[in-house]
């Protein structure tokens, strides 16, 4: 068996404000003529969860595979853990969990066979505050797919097969996770589970996750930060609330007088309510306020980048 050994350094560093999990300066990548990211400046705190938005073909995986090892940039600065990810060995790899869009092989392994195998490539790198891997059975039920743990990998759903890939992703317990849109596919009660899985990694484990979403209201429940890219260059970066607050700006008020029903659009809903009342007291009946959401957001930032409104250079920063 292989001796349990600490990384040197490894226990002072996820504490270290100034030690970000991830730091980028003009990232560039070019394919053939295609200039795909054109200058992205980013730091990532230890412990944030950031979701990447953007249209389809904006540069999200490219950013993530360069953030992983897996592909070479162009030009530009970057630190992954405080290495370049061009230079990264074994040890800083082991450190990384990473849920690519698709994986397609394994197919004839079992799931518990298969995670408990990859494990134990993980196993030289537990530190003293770090085990690993994690354990097969514990692993297979935080993941949900005990009923299927016996099962061959090719046998299960498109959604029981993005658990696997989770799974894969976390059994070395990652300090920093990349998710690349991982619960694509997914039915609401696996999509729940999974968002309940990264509160809990994020919170119990303390990792730092990256993740890829087309699904607004699921970048709004699990990240603190949002980053939307567009054009080659982050647009806009902030929470998700100052993101919605900020761009769309209007909240619609819909009420019931009698059988009148009304809606109104406002910037200051509580400043109309408070003169509603005033004005109407106890004839305002079924009362609603609906912010403006991440959704009408993320559209109008993205519209308005198109458009040209909103210059390269300008980041909406929240
Ligand atoms: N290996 C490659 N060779 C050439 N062009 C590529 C390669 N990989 C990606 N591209 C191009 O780079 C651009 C960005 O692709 P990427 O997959 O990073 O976008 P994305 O934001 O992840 O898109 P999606 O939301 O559709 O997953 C696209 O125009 C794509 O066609």
């Amino acid at each position: 068996m292989t001796a349990v050994r600490a990384l040197p350094g490894d226990r002072s560093r996820p504490e270290s404000p100034e030690n970000p999990a991830i730091e980028l300066r003009d990232l560039r990548m070019r394919y053939g003529t295609n200039d795909v990211l054109r200058g992205i400046d980013l730091t990532v705190r230890r412990g944030e969860v950031i979701a990447l938005l953007g249209p389809n073909g904006a540069g999200k995986t490219t950013t993530i595979e360069i953030l992983e090892g897996f592909r070479s940039r162009s030009a530009g600065e970057v630190k992954v853990l405080g290495v370049d990810p061009v230079q990264g060995g074994e040890a800083w790899r082991a450190k990384l969990g990473v849920v690519l869009q698709t994986w397609r092989d394994h197919g004839r392994w079992k799931v518990w066979e298969l995670l408990d195998h990859l494990g134990q490539y993980y196993r030289p790198y537990a530190t003293p505050d770090r085990d690993r891997p994690m354990n097969t059975d514990e692993l297979i039920h935080t993941v949900a797919l005990h009923e299927f743990a016996h099962r061959q990998v090719k046998t299960l759903s498109g959604g029981q097969r993005r658990r696997l890939d989770v799974a894969i992703g976390i059994i070395g317990r990652p300090e920093l996770l990349f998710l690349d849109e991982p619960t694509a596919g997914f039915d609401p009660h696996a999509r729940r589970d999974f968002h309940d899985l990264v509160h809990r990694l994020a919170d119990l484990e303390d990792m730092t996750i990256l993740l890829t979403t087309h699904d607004l209201a699921e970048a709004e429940k699990l990240a603190e930060r949002i980053l939307i890219l567009a054009g080659g260059r982050i647009i806009a970066n902030g929470s998700p609330a100052a993101l919605s607050r900020q761009v769309a700006g209007k909240s619609e008020v819909r009420w019931r007088q009698g059988d009148e029903r009304f809606v109104h659009a406002t910037e200051d809903a509580t400043d109309y309510v408070r003169n509603l009342f005033a004005q109407h007291g106890e004839q305002i009946a079924d009362l609603e306020v609906q912010r403006s959401s991440l959704e009408d957001a993320y559209l109008a930032i993205v519209q308005q980048h198109e458009r040209g409104q909103r210059p390269d250079q300008e980041v909406l920063s929240l």
